[in-house]
């Protein structure tokens, strides 16, 4: 990309967007219309402010506002700015296209230099002060042309992608939306319901939850006003979806009302089966294919340093972290940190740890 780059909205994506490009010494500015938002995003280097007096002709314009307002702010810029490639990266797309399809007012062959895309990263968390230049590194980007988008509009945001090191995939709105309903919005969606059940439970109960409640639950602190959106422009698609977890729900009712009835348990084992196929098939680290890591936990006393060290000597092992997570034990002044390791490494791990003085737990 040469830039200039505009990116209207510096929240959460816009302004991690912002960071990644001006890592690469591309020039960005940031609009948005909370002033907040846009001089945090300033401040921590994801541009320099937008200034009205100022004639931009930006190369390519980013919108990285909430969904509900996407396709508005796209039809502006493509009317404000006539020579740049325009796209957004809201989490729905067919919905978007569909309302700039339908707007009056704006030429239909100014949609030619819009690109839909969707980078499949983010975080828990929204506004500038989260955002991060590495967060797209490796995460999927999806790119979204419509039958108007032209080769150089889809080459700018291929490009938009590439300088912050996504992995591009092309698909349709329709596809995405199908897609992000399954391995996005269901999780969501799941996630919320698990943890809203924790809303009365007595603190004595939470105090024995482990990493699995905190695996299922981390995306329930999602920002519940950009949700509500995302999860209303894909009904159509999640729905679908949502049924057949009913189906699946209704039928485990049943074998739970009658647990020791014949063929309770094959039911019981052929959910779990199912469950354990389809982990098996989500994609590994890069996107690579699904590759089974093996753990170990590792207790550390809770004080400085500790896991810095244990990294360190892990490192001069010479094993790589596959992924790391940490864990605390109720009561106890020690952490357990959970490391994972490719399958054949983890033996002599264990062994060089434990003469190291480690503590594992095997
Ligand atoms: N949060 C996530 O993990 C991901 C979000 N997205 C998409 O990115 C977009 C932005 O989401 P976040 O950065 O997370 O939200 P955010 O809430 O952190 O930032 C959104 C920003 O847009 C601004 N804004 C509101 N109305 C605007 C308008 N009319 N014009 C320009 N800016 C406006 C807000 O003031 C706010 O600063 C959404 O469309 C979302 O679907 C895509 C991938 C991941
Ligand atoms: O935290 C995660 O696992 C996410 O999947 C984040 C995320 C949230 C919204 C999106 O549209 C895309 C990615």
């Amino acid at each position: 990309m040469s830039g200039p780059v505009l990116v209207l909205g510096s929240g959460l994506l816009g302004a991690s967007i912002g960071l990644g490009l001006r890592a690469r010494g591309i020039d960005v500015v940031v609009s948005d219309p909370s002033p907040t938002a846009q001089a945090v995003a300033v401040d921590i280097g994801a541009g320099r402010a937008f200034n009205k007096a100022e004639a931009l002709a930006p190369q390519l314009v980013v919108v990285a506002a909430p969904p509900d307002v996407t396709a508005q702010v796209v039809a502006d810029a493509l009317t404000g700015y006539p020579s740049a490639v325009v796209v957004d990266i809201a989490s729905v797309k067919g919905a978007i296209l569909a309302e700039l399809q339908a707007m009056d007012g704006l030429p239909q062959d100014s949609l030619s230099r819009y690109v839909g895309t969707h980078p499949m990263a983010g975080r828990e968390l929204s506004g500038p002060a989260a955002a991060r230049g590495e967060l797209f590194n490796s995460m999927p980007w999806v790119l979204c042309a419509s039958e108007a988008s032209s080769a150089h509009a889809v080459k700018v945001a291929h490009s938009l992608a590439i300088d912050l090191d996504a992995v591009v995939f092309r698909f349709t709105p329709d596809e995405h939306d199908g897609a992000v309903a399954l391995v996005s919005h269901l999780p969501q969606l799941m996630s919320s319901l698990v943890a809203s059940r924790l809303a009365e439970t007595p603190a004595s109960s939470l105090s024995l939850a482990g990493n699995g409640l905190r695996d299922v639950t981390r995306i329930a602190a999602s920002d519940p006003s950009l949700w509500v959106q995302i999860l209303g422009a894909n009904a159509p698609k999640l729905l679908e979806i949502m049924k057949g977890v009913r189906t699946d729900l209704d039928r485990l009712i049943n074998t739970l009302s009658a647990p020791t009835a014949p063929g309770a348990r094959l039911d019981l084992a052929q959910l779990m089966t199912e469950g354990n196929e389809g982990q098996s098939r989500i994609p590994g680290k890069h996107g690579g294919p699904a590759q089974q890591y093996s753990w170990l936990t590792v207790l550390v006393d809770d004080r400085p340093g500790q896991i810095a060290s244990l990294l360190t000597e892990i490192g001069e092992i010479g094993v790589n972290v596959e992924d790391l997570r940490m864990d605390h034990s109720a009561g106890l002044q020690v952490g357990m940190v959970e490391i994972s390791v490719l399958p054949a490494k983890r033996a002599g791990l264990v062994e060089d740890l434990m003469e190291r003085g480690w503590k594992v737990v095997q």
